[in-house]
């Protein structure tokens, strides 16, 4: 129904409306209960009806004298690296009061009036509808009050409502003002898990979207302006109305390399995000894509291991920001790919994961990417830099052979401060004046996450882990050092029923993408990978983290333990180490700022032995299994080599099909197969039985390697990791509290 009111007339308060024909039906029926109409401005059937306007006015006005405020603040702060053209100054009153009229008049002519059948609200309705007004489906207004003041766009906005994400966290609070409204390089450290990637995805989308509404193709600081209109879905603090945004194209999750709706189209490239592995180019992809759903700005992921040709393809649709791995991206642009030819031109540079980034000798494409980034000084003081990890400001001890140097020397070389490593970082990225968001514990992991270990011989690691995984179901990660372990434990563990999902450099990429897939679908999915799932992956839920090798550096122990207790939630990692791991162990301590030893992970000894049993047996028919295969290989190979060379292969050569019965070498192979058949046997057998029968108590090994009794109540069996741990280190506690007071009386009398 249409209203013939003029839009003259229309007013806030109740009105006279001039209907033709009935309102509730056509025979006039069904006007019991009838009270009046009232006349809406911008009514749309998503927004919820009364109050809606002037809400959203007033949230507008208290973002812009937010947003004002800010950019005054921030003006007087920043000494250098921020433009000042005066289009890029507050807008004059004059232009401001036009501009709101113009809008004003848009919305007048996007929004006609329409009326809507009505109850008349009463007073405690009226404020009801108002504080329950829906910004989204999930998010009221009021949730996002914590959002305001950092100059984030309204679809920007929109989305991260849709996420449910009320506040932001302490690294975007501190980072998005800066790099929004004050254009600043941000160098970001803050622990895993604590939502770096919109710290700097936020301010690229929001970037990108004043460079489009400016109509500036390169360098965010040196906004021209533009006598373009200002598209409607860009106007700030202005929620768009949705028949507008239903036409905006919708992120699909989905495989492929683009995360929006294909569109051939010439559009620069603004930005490129970094990141050291392939697995982490698609997540980080994801994650910025799903804050840019409103605002039809496309992202792409590039990384080895899939087609080339297929990125190519990605590349000509012109996504506006790139994820890529350092290597691929290279290859691509070497490849002269169109879309990568306008990288001279980026406004926005993130490399993520930074301080494995500029490890030497790796990435070295990136150190050439650099210094084709760099070689346009005026190209690099528009640009806006990125710089972010979780351990960024990490600094570890100088190595025995420099200390040993330093014997005797008067110019002695010292520690590196992070004082140090940043501006090294400065340097070596050329980057300006950033602002630095340094907001990392010393302990460098995050405050939610529960520390263990378990130290026994390397021979038992096995045991420990079965253990585990079998006491305490939930999502796992299990890291190793090498390539080679994760293949044994990814053999081991899948005779063991337990459905280990391997994950390392060597595999194919379309297998690592699936096992991380059935891994995150998984609530009790167990991974196990090398360190190349140690840095940045989020997958919602991992509970536990085990490191079943002591890390090679502190860097890594950090990242592969915050791959866990992430996003404020609780997590646990274990580090089972055998003596030969002590050194690396203190080192990592040292590093880490621990002053105590990590506390004993609890393990119930009594049924160590069934597990015992259970892991022998499946190391049993994991050796016969592989010599059988080997020898079925190399006979395989040879018997191929034999026809290709047309020779005739001796007796023990060849397989038990081609010889006689009393072969020895046959009938030891048949003795191995029986013996296999039989060990398979006894392991389905144990596996079938229950390992932990209700109610049992725990005993865990201490430093000596003995088994000792943490004072835990006899039945625990429910209880998660976490717990068990916690209530080990209370009684410890109480434990030590007990001897001191044993030990006082004596003292005391002496
Ligand atoms: N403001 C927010 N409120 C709630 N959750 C958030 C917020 N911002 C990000 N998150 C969520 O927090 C999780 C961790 O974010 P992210 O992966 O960016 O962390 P990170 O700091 O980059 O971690 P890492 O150092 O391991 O790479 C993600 O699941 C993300 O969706």
């Amino acid at each position: 129904m249409k209203s013939n009111i003029p839009k003259k007339k229309v007013k806030k308060s109740w009105q006279t409306v001039k209907i033709e024909g009935n309102v509730i039906n056509e025979d006039g029926e069904g006007l019991e209960g009838f009270v009046g109409l009232e006349v809406l401005e911008n009514y749309n059937k998503n927004l919820v009806v009364l109050g809606k306007k002037k809400k959203r006015q007033q949230l507008a006005e208290r973002r812009k004298d937010k947003t004002k405020k800010d950019v005054r603040k921030l003006r007087e702060e920043s000494n250098s690296g921020i433009h000042t053209d005066d289009e890029d100054g507050p807008p004059k009153k004059k232009k401001k009061k036009e501009k709101v009229q113009k809008n004003s008049k848009k919305e007048a002519k996007s929004y006609p009036g329409r009326f809507v059948l009505l109850k008349p609200p009463t007073e405690s309705e009226d404020t009801e509808e108002e504080a329950t007004a829906s910004y989204s489906d999930g998010i009221r207004i009021e949730d996002l009050a914590n959002w305001t003041g950092m100059g984030i766009p309204e679809p920007i906005l929109r989305a991260i409502s849709e996420l449910g994400f009320r506040t932001p966290t302490e690294i975007q609070a501190l980072s998005l003002p800066a790099a929004i409204l004050g254009k600043k390089d941000i160098l970001g450290a803050a622990e895993t898990g604590s939502g770096k990637t919109l710290a700097f995805g936020i301010p690229i989308l929001a970037g990108i979207m004043e460079l489009k509404r400016r109509n500036v193709k390169s360098g965010i600081r040196k906004v021209k302006p533009s006598k373009e209109p200002r598209p409607e879905f860009e106007r700030d603090n202005l929620t768009p109305p949705p028949e507008e945004l239903g036409d905006y194209p919708e992120i699909e999750e989905s495989d492929s390399e683009i995360a929006q709706k294909p569109e051939k189209e010439d559009k620069p490239l603004y930005a490129l995000v970094l990141t050291p592995t392939r697995e982490l180019a698609v997540q980080v992809r994801d994650h910025i894509a799903s804050v840019a759903k409103y605002t039809g700005i496309k992202v792409a992921a590039i990384f080895g291991g899939l087609s080339a040709v297929k990125q190519q393809r990605v590349l000509n649709m012109c996504p506006e920001i790139v994820v890529a791995t350092p290597g691929r991206l290279w290859e691509l642009i070497e490849s002269d790919n169109s879309h990568l030819k306008k990288m001279d031109d980026i406004s926005f540079l993130v490399i993520d994961e930074t301080d494995r980034m500029v490890e030497k000798g790796h990435f070295e494409e990136l150190q050439m990417l650099l210094k084709r980034l760099n070689t346009d000084q005026n190209k690099v003081e528009t640009r806006q830099n990125f710089i972010f990890s979780a351990t960024l400001t990490l600094v570890h001890d100088l190595p025995d052979h420099l200390q040993r140097k330093n014997i005797g020397r008067k110019g002695k070389i010292v520690k590196q401060t992070p004082g140090m490593k940043i501006q090294s970082l400065i340097e070596s990225l050329g980057i300006s004046q950033p602002k630095v968001v340094d907001i990392t514990r010393s302990s460098q992991t995050a405050e939610t996450l529960t520390e263990c270990r378990i130290i026994c011989s390397i021979d038992h690691k096995d045991y420990y882990l079965y253990y585990f995984l079998q006491r305490h179901p939930g999502r796992t990660i299990v890291f190793c050092n090498s390539i080679g372990c994760v293949k044994r434990l990814a053999q081991l563990f899948t005779l063991l029923d337990c459905q280990p999902l391997p994950l390392h450099a060597s595999m194919i990429q379309k297998q690592r993408l699936k096992n991380l897939e059935r891994f995150r679908n998984n609530p009790n999915g167990f991974l196990v990978a090398t360190d190349v799932a140690a840095r940045g992956l989020d997958i919602p839920d991992v509970q536990h983290v085990i490191h079943y090798q002591v890390p090679r550096t502190s860097e890594n122990y950090v990242h592969r333990s915050g791959r866990t207790a992430r996003a404020s939630k609780d997590g646990i990692t274990i580090m089972i180490m055998e003596p030969g791991e002590v050194k690396n162990y203190l080192k990592l301590c040292k590093t880490l700022d621990r002053n105590e030893d990590l506390p004993l992970f609890p393990v119930s000894e009594r049924h160590l032995n069934a597990v015992k049993e259970r892991v022998n047996l499946a190391r049993d028919v994991d050796r016969l299994e592989l010599r059988l295969r080997r020898e079925t290989s190399q006979i395989g190979w040879m018997k191929k080599s034999a026809e290709e060379m047309d020779i005739i292969l001796d007796h023990e050569d060849i397989t038990d099909d081609d010889v006689s019965d009393d072969d020895e070498n046959v009938i030891k192979k048949k003795q191995e197969k029986r013996l296999l058949d039989t060990k398979r046997q006894q392991l389905k057998t144990v596996l079938n039985k229950p390992l932990f029968p209700k109610g049992f108590s725990y005993k865990y090994p201490t430093s000596d390697g003995k088994l000792a009794l943490p004072f835990l109540p006899a039945d625990s069996s429910n209880e998660s990791a976490i717990k068990v741990v916690k209530k080990a280190i209370q009684e410890r506690k109480e434990e030590r509290k007990r001897r001191n007071k044993r030990k006082r009386p004596i003292e005391e009398t002496s």
